[in-house]
């Protein structure tokens, strides 16, 4: 029997509301049923994806299929790889897999040669071409910097390359930090910015070159790289052609690390790396282009999701990275599932009920230091993402790792069974889901497969609730009151109008 979305959701919301050690208790088998393992390829290693501390149940999986089916997911899903329009607001399609060689045939070839590009730059600065290359300060912001960030932190800590800095934000403080710790006389600066006109990279990438001049570079321009999907204005701009590093505009600004815009990654790890970590995602790719309903595991990761934020209204969801390397992730999540389907209408422009919940998150153990007693005994529904390396990232006593990764499992163990007392202060109610990614060793391969899980989790999540991931037309209101104030003339209210008086601004 086919049903409608609507028949869907509504079969969805009547389901029996067991425990989840009742759910435990009455199948032996839960765990090999709700966890699954993905192979990334021979000596790639792989990754375990628990889901069995959620919910889920034979019952729901089969109903969320159905809504699936309801959703036409096969069909976006086909459309997504085929490079048709995906962004039907801004008529693209959303092709960052071609940049990991899944994809249209004639896109992925582009995208080959674009990165072929890009290794011949990378390998020249590393062999010295530019003289001597330390340091690298990368500009930009948002999707142009949360993953070169993420990546260069959790890949490049021990003895990278060259020294990599990422400077987002426009406060100067941003980029006095990292001009304290460069030396201008091997600086290269990468101003990444897929548009070329934002504003806060801009006016970085000005002063960066102006920090270079002061300081006794005599040509400061030809120390800069591009990496942007309008090349011409990189040019105007004044960055020389061979330096600039074009990547195509269906790839959208958060989807962008497998880029050029991952330039700053594979100056820091090596082509070799970045290559590795572009195979790690691309068997994700595989695996959910070519899998289908439950065992897909980005769409169940989606189905889990979904039955939290919209059955079950809980409002926030948060991501523990039981791995100092991965710290930065939480940030880069906030980016991807909040600026890709915190959205209020749908594809058709109608009201969509609920969306993204709110992400947010920490580093463990950490974080059990400061916010757990919240998910332990607060009153808030959140279901939590452990995500943790079997291997340790350190050489010291083992002992480290091993009670890094022992809190980690003691907390989806107790959150889930909890624990009754006489003293009320005292009991944890438990039956609070979570779920835990466990990658073999934290390497490219296993990153590049965990940052690709979960573009195809947010993917997943925004078909099945019609709403459109690629768009962000909710940032532009903001930049639009920021360019009146700057151009002047222009009243608002009496608070704004009272803060600019303050502040010196009008
Ligand atoms: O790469 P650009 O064009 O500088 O944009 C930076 C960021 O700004 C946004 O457009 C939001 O303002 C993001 O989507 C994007 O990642």
């Amino acid at each position: 029997m086919t049903l409608t979305r609507d028949e869907a959701w509504k079969r969805l919301a009547l389901h029996p509301d067991p425990t989840l050690e009742e759910l435990f208790a009455s199948d032996a088998g839960r765990v090999e049923k709700l966890s699954a393992r993905l192979e990334l390829g021979e000596g790639a290693g792989g990754v375990l994806f628990d889901w069995s501390k959620t919910h889920l149940t034979e019952d729901l999986l089969a109903d969320f299929e159905a809504l699936a089916e309801a959703s036409g997911f096969a069909v976006m899903r086909d459309r997504l790889f085929a490079g048709e329009v995906v962004n039907p607001t801004e008529n693209r399609a959303a092709e960052h897999a071609a940049l990991r060689g899944v994809g249209r045939d004639a896109s992925v070839e582009e995208a080959q040669a674009l990165l072929a590009r890009m290794k011949i730059l990378v390998e020249a600065l590393h062999e010295g071409t530019f003289g001597e290359v330390k340091h690298l300060i990368h500009v930009g912001i948002g999707g142009s910097a949360l993953g070169p960030a993420l990546a260069v932190d959790a890949l490049a800590r021990d003895l990278p390359l060259v020294d990599v800095h990422v400077v987002s934000n426009i406060d100067g403080v941003a980029l006095e930090e990292a001009f304290v710790k460069c030396d201008p006389a091997t600086t290269f600066v990468a101003v990444a910015s897929k548009t070329f006109t934002t504003i806060e990279t801009m006016v970085n990438a000005s002063s960066a070159l102006a920090w270079l001049e002061e300081n006794g570079v005599a040509d400061p321009s030809g120390r800069v790289i591009a990496l942007t999907a309008a090349p011409e204005k990189a040019v105007e701009w004044g960055v020389d052609e061979t330096r600039v590093l074009p990547f195509a505009e269906s790839v959208g600004g958060r989807y962008s690390l497998w880029s050029s815009i991952g330039f700053p990654v594979a100056v820091a790890v090596g082509w070799d790396d970045f290559a590795a970590m572009l195979d790690g995602a691309a068997a994700v790719d595989a695996h959910f282009r070519d899998t289908d309903g439950r065992a897909n595991l980005p769409l169940r990761a989606a189905f889990a999701d979904l039955f939290y934020n919209r059955i079950k209204g809980a409002q926030t969801r948060a991501v523990f990275a039981y791995d100092e390397r991965l710290r930065l992730l939480p940030d880069y999540l906030q980016q991807l599932e909040m600026e890709s389907n915190g959205k209020s209408v749908t594809v058709g422009g109608e009201p969509s009920g609920p969306t993204a919940p709110i992400t947010w998150g920490g580093v463990g153990t950490d974080a059990q230091h400061a916010v757990f007693q919240l998910l332990h005994q607060g009153t808030h529904l959140v279901p939590i993402d452990f995500i943790a390396s079997v291997e340790p990232g350190d050489v010291l006593d083992p002992a480290h790792h091993q009670i890094l990764l022992m809190n980690c499992f003691a907390q989806g163990a107790a959150l889930m069974a909890g624990k009754a007392s006489d003293d009320p202060h005292r009991s944890y109610p438990g039956n609070r889901p979570s779920a835990t990614i466990l990658v073999d060793d934290l390497d490219a391969a296993t990153f590049g497969a965990l940052i690709a899980f979960h573009e195809h989790r947010t993917f997943a999540n925004a078909v099945l609730m019609d709403i459109n991931p690629f768009d962000q037309f909710g940032v532009e209101l903001g930049k639009e009151i920021a360019k009146k104030i700057e151009a002047g003339g222009e009243r608002f209210d009496a608070s704004t109008e009272a803060l600019l008086r303050i502040a010196g601004l009008s």
